[in-house]
């Protein structure tokens, strides 16, 4: 199953040699309901490289090792010299199953080191010296074999390297004889099968206490993943809030072949206070004796067919229908598990497989429910964690034991379940290698992904080929009716004929034959198990990134939940079909992004199967990956993008809207300085939100792209903006959105003469939209005297302009602008660029600079519990916060209290969402300005 979980960008990393291997080591994973990987998929995504492989940029932890800087406030990055002290191989080896934790890094090299650099030194990011020791960079995976199939275990080792530090650093150990060798292994096997570890690899075993591991698995995490642990009733799933500090002592009840029970007081502290021999083990063996089931997956699909009335004497069938109420059991309780079957003249033929497995499954979880609820009496405990491969995510069993503890405790007790459950010893024994700082990593240092590898996303390609973009309407050329000034006009007319060139079809390499909306998957009623490969989805590869800091301008980061709108289900549907229908023109932008080329295409149908996939795989079950936002959908389709090295899909977009764009910003800015003060600051507000409609993430504004009107309504709302953008209607209870005043007063009036001292700047889109809307705003800070830190996208996500980008359009904006030219001399991102140009600011005083710094992010959205150590640098000394964007102002961040004044700006390119935030509509905009008090 923990196939899907391994790395395709990582197997492909490994070479030919182990790509076969992989092959067959994670079909036997996959479990016997997904059918077999297929190979078209597989080699899309195994014929080209990509050097950049994870949405969360991981620049920072190669770049101080190889600039060997001591900016960096984390000395967190690998160092290839001490690579002895990080270990990339933890086993636990079990009765049933061999549970494998690897950790991969990659080498990246930054093109913008150097900038970065400069920007650090600038923000004085300095060494703090925090850490005398590098910690992991890199990726955490999660594999899991069959004991009995332990040569393919051992395979899947030697394919990838895994013992030797992996395929993916050659230059980790080669120097080490497998003899010096020596991997962390837990469990009985980890005795068992030393030898044959030391014949087939040799390497040694170094066995690690079983109840050690489990505790300290599970206390990382715990504490390091933010949605690990959720509570199961009556077919509800819900994410527990962990508080680190009221953790403790905790009851952890490991379901695997057998039961361990362990009272847990704190980090290395705990006591095995019991156990159980009737487990996972004897589910599984009593049940493939009794129904002849070849496979776990089969026996516990069988179940959810079953009838297990027909096994099970009730307390009914002994009180003759009635129920026995004076002891509190109703005619329906199960008096007698299997009871039934001793007063009937029956063979065991005569019973169907699917009321024995139900019937089994039901007496064992309850009895663990049982046990468990004792101990936990027995020791005064409130709460209780189960993990183990026995649960298997199954509604069924985790209902029947969270029944069993909430029914016996009365409800004092609570039943708990780990989204990692069958991993926390393997996590256990990679966490005892000392000195990989996994254990200094928190919650906001950890990403996790849900790739979609390709053996899973194999198979034909269905649906529809996509219309040809070119049969689409022309721009429509009538005349609007509005008065323009002379200058407006100038600057303006020249867009609209620049325009032409954005509304143009993206060229193709080959006319568009991908793209599919649709989704194999049928969507699971609940009567039908998933199949061990996409319940492999629940657990996703953790990504490390010790660079990651939560955003310290955050008035409350406990309480900070990103997502505005809750993704429940009726929600879920509404996105879920935005997101399909925008599938194929992402398809194709993404397609034409590569050239178009055979392998790009097949990677296009690759990337939308996986993310259909996905999307069905939430549409089943919205918390399969954890507590999922609107804005983590969005990253998914990024993520995914990735995936299927899909390195920038709108780069060749991005880049024609910049172009057309800085060729009219001069005479945009020409017209903005005829202003007077007040004018100007509301053209530049209104310059921001009305450039914000050039969004290719919206449905609707890819239309109006494809109408070609988008430029035709962009003239429109920069002409005649209506004020107030959205009003504040307090007997609906909605938001005040138009704040323009308010920040005009702040600004202009109230306290003039004390600027801004800092103004952190998250751009959005590219194109007009940074350089009409939020450049020329940026330009009016820095002539306040506001220092402006530009923020930007670490990775490409849309159309949305990334910090690397940037810096670029700055020098050719600056061509043109001394105010903007001097900032960002000041800011280190120009250097002489104005050499043989005229220095019409000579003699002036040095400007405060402009700097670009990235987000941390490859997303639309914005996390602040994750950002750049470099971004969280900045926002030491930043008192403005100027958010910019549906994504990041609205989607996300819309009721983010910070401890600085915010302003938030956005245009709303949603009907539905417009209408759920303030009865509004579509392409309705909001300004809220957020003064502390
Ligand atoms: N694919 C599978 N194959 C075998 N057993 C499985 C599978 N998936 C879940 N199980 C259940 O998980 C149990 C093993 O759990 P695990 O936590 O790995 O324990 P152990 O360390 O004893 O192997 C099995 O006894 C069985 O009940
Ligand atoms: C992805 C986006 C958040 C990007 O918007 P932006 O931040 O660029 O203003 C937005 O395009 C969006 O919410 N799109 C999906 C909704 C829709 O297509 O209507
Ligand atoms: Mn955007």
């Amino acid at each position: 199953m923990a196939a899907n979980n391994s790395d395709p960008i990582q197997e492909e990393l490994g070479g030919g040699g182990g790509a076969g291997v992989k092959h067959e080591a994670e079909e036997q994973e996959q479990g016997e309901g997904e059918g077999a990987a297929s190979s078209s998929a597989a080699q899309a995504t195994a014929t080209t490289m990509l050097p950049r492989s994870s949405s969360r940029p991981q620049l920072d932890l190669s770049g101080a090792a190889i600039h060997g800087t001591l900016e960096d406030r984390n000395p967190t990055i690998l160092l290839p010299n001490q690579s002895d002290d990080i270990s990339h191989l933890a086993l636990d080896i079990g009765g049933s199953l061999i549970k494998l934790v690897y950790f991969s890094r990659h080498a990246e090299l930054s093109t913008e080191d150097k900038r970065k650099i400069s920007t650090k030194r600038r923000l004085g990011m300095f060494n703090g010296g925090r850490r005398s020791y590098p910690i992991l960079g890199g990726r955490l995976h999660f594999v899991k074999f069959e004991t009995g199939k332990l040569n393919e275990c051992l395979d899947f080792i030697s394919s990838k390297q895994l013992h030797r530090g992996g395929v993916d650093s050659p230059s980790w150990r080669s120097d080490a004889q497998p003899d010096d060798i020596v991997i962390k292994a837990t469990g009985g096997g980890a005795y068992k099968y030393a030898d044959l570890f030391k014949e087939r690899l040799g390497v040694s075993l170094e066995k690690e206490d079983e109840m050690d591991c489990l505790v300290s698995g599970a206390n990382f995490l715990l504490k390091a993943i933010r949605h690990e642990a959720f509570t199961h009733m009556d077919g509800h799933k819900e994410y527990v809030q962990i508080d680190q500090n009221d953790l403790f002592p905790f009851l952890l009840v490991n379901v695997g072949s057998g039961v361990s029970i362990i009272k847990v007081d704190g980090h290395g502290k705990f006591q095995r206070v019991s156990g159980t021999n009737v487990g996972g083990g004897t589910y599984w063996g009593l049940g493939r004796l009794m129904t002849k089931c070849k496979s776990f997956d089969e026996l516990l699909e069988l179940s959810q067919r079953g009838d297990n009335s027909t096994m099970d004497m009730l307390v009914g069938d002994i009180y003759g229908g009635l129920d026995y109420s004076k002891i509190g059991l109703s005619a329906s309780t199960i008096a007698s598990s299997f009871g039934k079957t001793i007063s009937e003249n029956k063979e065991l033929s005569d019973y169907r497989p699917e009321d024995i497995s139900l019937s089994l499954l039901r007496m064992i979880s309850y009895n663990i429910g049982q046990i468990s609820y004792l101990n936990a009496l027995r020791y005064g405990l409130k709460r209780i964690f189960f993990g183990g491969f026995f649960i298997r995510g199954h509604a069924y069993t985790m209902d029947t034991i969270s029944f069993a503890v909430h029914f016996w405790s009365k409800g004092e007790a609570k039943a708990m379940f780990l989204r990692h459950e069958g991993f926390l010893g393997a996590l256990g024994a990679f966490m005892s290698y000392e000195k990989h700082g996994l254990d200094d990593l928190s919650v906001h240092h950890l990403v996790e992904r849900f790739p979609m590898g390709a053996p899973y996303v194999g198979g034909k390609i269905h649906g529809p080929p996509l219309g040809d973009l070119n049969e689409k309407a022309r721009a429509s050329s009538h005349h609007d009716c509005y008065y323009f000034q002379i200058l407006q006009i100038s600057w303006m007319e020249k867009f609209v004929q620049k325009g032409t060139q954005i509304i143009a079809p993206v060229p193709m390499g080959v006319p568009a034959t991908t793209g599919m909306g649709g989704f194999e998957r049928p969507t699971s009623k609940g009567d039908i198990l998933r199949s061990d490969a996409s319940a492999a989805l629940n657990v996703g590869v953790l990504h490390l990134v010790p660079t990651l800091d939560v955003f310290p301008l955050l008035e409350d980061p406990k309480t900070y939940e990103p997502n505005t709108i809750d993704l429940d289900l009726d929600e879920y549907k509404y996105w879920f079909k935005i997101l399909s229908d925008h599938l194929p023109d992402l398809v194709d932008k993404a397609v034409a992004s590569e050239g178009g080329t055979e392998d790009a295409k097949r990677r296009g149908d690759a990337f939308a199967h996986a993310f259909s996939a996905h999307l069905a795989r939430l549409m089943e079950e919205p918390a399969a990956y954890g507590k999922f936002g609107l804005a983590n959908l969005l990253e998914l389709r990024e993520e995914c993008l990735r995936e299927f090295q899909f390195v920038d899909a709108y780069v060749s977009i991005k880049q024609r809207e910049n172009e057309a764009s800085l060729a009219v910003l001069p005479d945009l800015l020409m017209e903005l300085d005829s202003m007077n003060e007040e004018a100007r600051l509301l053209a530049l507000i209104e310059g921001v939100l009305a450039a914000n409609i050039f969004d290719w993430g919206s449905r609707a504004c890819v239309e109006l792209y494809h109408k070609g009107t988008i430029i035709e309504i962009y003239r429109m709302s920069r002409k005649k903006m209506q004020r107030p953008w959205r009003a504040s209607i307090p007997s609906l209870d909605i938001l005040n959105i138009d704040d323009f005043d308010m920040f005009k007063k702040r600004m202009l009036t109230d306290r003039k003469d004390q600027p801004y001292k800092r103004a952190l700047v998250f751009v959005d889109n590219s194109g007009a939209d940074v350089v009409l809307g939020m450049l020329p705003l940026a330009r009016e800070l820095l002539r306040h005297g506001t220092e402006v830190v530009l923020v930007a996208n670490s990775l490409p996500a849309l159309n949305d302009i990334t910090a690397n980008e940037l810096p670029g359009i700055i020098a050719e904006a600056s061509k043109h602008c001394g105010i903007l030219r001097k900032a960002a001399e000041a800011g280190g991102l120009i250097v002489d660029a104005m050499a043989g140009i005229q220095d019409d600011l000579k003699g002036e005083p040095v400007s405060v600079p402009l700097m670009v710094v990235e987000n941390g992010c490859g997303s639309p959205c914005i996390d602040f519990r994750q950002v750049s150590s470099e971004l969280a640098a900045a926002a030491k000394d930043a008192d403005l916060l100027i958010l910019e964007g549906m994504g990041r102002a609205l989607h996300t961040n819309l009721n983010a209290r910070f401890k600085c004044d915010a302003l938030k700006l956005a245009m709303v390119k949603n009907q539905r969402l417009a209408e759920k935030l303030f009865h509004g509509n579509i392409y309705d905009c909001i300004c809220k300005f957020e003064p502390v008090p």
